[in-house]
Order: structure tokens, then sequence, then C-alpha cells
């Protein structure tokens, strides 16, 4: 068994947010940059947590930014930069434009974690591999896939065995909602006043 404490976080902010027009993680998503809800919750539970990205503006979050070691390879080469710079066993892997994850689901995620086993999410009809644990072991197959050009990361996680942790269960699967264009981060924030309301 894997203690909780050491699982390392690390939140993918290495894309090239095409769709979005400037940076998804800085881009302000109710009143503060994307990444800072993320960060927030994994400060509460004090989980060590480190950023990947090529933009030094994330260095002012106050965490450790890494640079993708094989650069332009998609989320995939965000992992195995995490692997890298890690000497955790289980890596938790975060995307930064997915502003409602909760404590309550990392928690969870977390906890499977310690199996040692890796594990992804479903809200039911999609795998996530973004809201997921990967353990050490699996740094040479990253590097294999990715020398190949085998870069779809669900490609490469389903030829894995994996643990699903189904946030259909208990859970709120609002926490795997990205957000990749403004009429997406402007909807979300809508349907958020609109609760208020
Ligand atoms: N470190 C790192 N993160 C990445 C890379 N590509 C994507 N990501 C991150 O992975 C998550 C999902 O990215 P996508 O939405 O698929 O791709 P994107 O490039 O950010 O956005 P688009 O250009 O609109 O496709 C986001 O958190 C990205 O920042 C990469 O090459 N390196």
């Amino acid at each position: 068994m894997i203690k909780v404490s050491e699982i390392e976080v690390f939140i993918l902010a290495g894309g090239k947010s095409r769709r979005m027009g400037s940076d998804k993680g800085l881009i302000n998503f109710k009143g503060e940059p994307m990444i800072s809800h993320i960060l927030r919750v994994l400060d509460k539970l004090n989980m060590s947590t480190s950023i990947i990205s090529g933009n030094k503006e994330y260095m002012k979050f106050g965490k450790p930014v890494h640079q993708d070691v094989f650069p332009d390879k998609g989320p995939l080469g965000g992992l195995y930069t995490a692997l890298e710079f890690s000497s955790a066993p289980m890596v938790i892997l975060l995307a930064c434009d997915m502003p409602s994850i909760n404590s309550e689901s990392l928690k969870r995620l977390r906890a499977l974690a310690t199996s040692g086993k890796m594990v992804v999410s479903t809200d039911g009809e999609n795998i996530s591999p973004l809201f997921a644990c990967y353990p050490q072991s699996l740094k040479k197959a990253v590097k294999k896939a990715i020398l190949r050009e085998e870069l779809k990361m669900l490609d490469f996680v389903l030829k894995q065995s994996y643990t699903l942790l189904d946030l259909t269960v208990g859970g709120n699967t609002l926490v795997l909602q990205n957000l990749n264009t403004k009429k997406e981060l402007i909807a979300a924030e809508n349907i958020e006043k609109d609760r208020v309301k």
C-alpha cells in the first residue's frame, strides 16, 4: 500500500489552448484564473503540487513549474514529464481546464491510488485520463508510446490495467467538465449564477 502523503499532483497546463484562444489555465473563470480553483482544493488537502507548462507566468502561483521533457506531445508527454520529475510512487494527473474539481472527488481518487494501480475516472459516458493517477512503473511504456508517436492518451490508458473511479456513484460528474472554448466557459459561469439566484 502507498501512503496518501507519498502521492504527488501534477497539473497539466502545457497545451496550445487553440480553441480557447488564450492560455486556458490563466483565463479568468468566476473571477480568478481557472487553475486557481484547482490549486485551492489541493492546498486545502495539503497535497504536494507542481504545474507542467512552458509558460513562465505559471510561476506566480508559487508551485514548481516544469517544462515538458518531450515538447508538443500532448497530455501523454505531460504524463511522462510528471513521472520524470517526481520521486513519488504514484502521481495524480489533472488538467488545468477542469475548474470544478472538488475535494470529495480528489479524496476518492487519492484513496484508490494507495493501491498502487493506475486509476482513471468516468462520468458514466467517457473515461477521463486527466483526473487520474499513474504509477511510476508506467514510465517506460509512456516513453515508448511517445517515441512511436502513439500520442492518444486514452488509447494508451485502455491498453493498461486500471481501476475505474465512477463519479456517477455518490459523486459529482461535473468534476470532469473541461472548458475548451469561450462559449463553454461563459455557459459554465452562467449555470453557476442561475443556481445562486
Ligand atoms: N504539459 C502538457 N500539457 C498539455 C499538453 N497538451 C495538452 N496539455 C494539457 O492537457 C489538458 C487537455 O488539453 P487539450 O484541451 O486536449 O489541448 P490544448 O492544447 O490545451 O487545447 P486545444 O489547442 O484547444 O486542443 C490541458 O490541461 C492542457 O493544458 C502538452 O503537450 N504538455
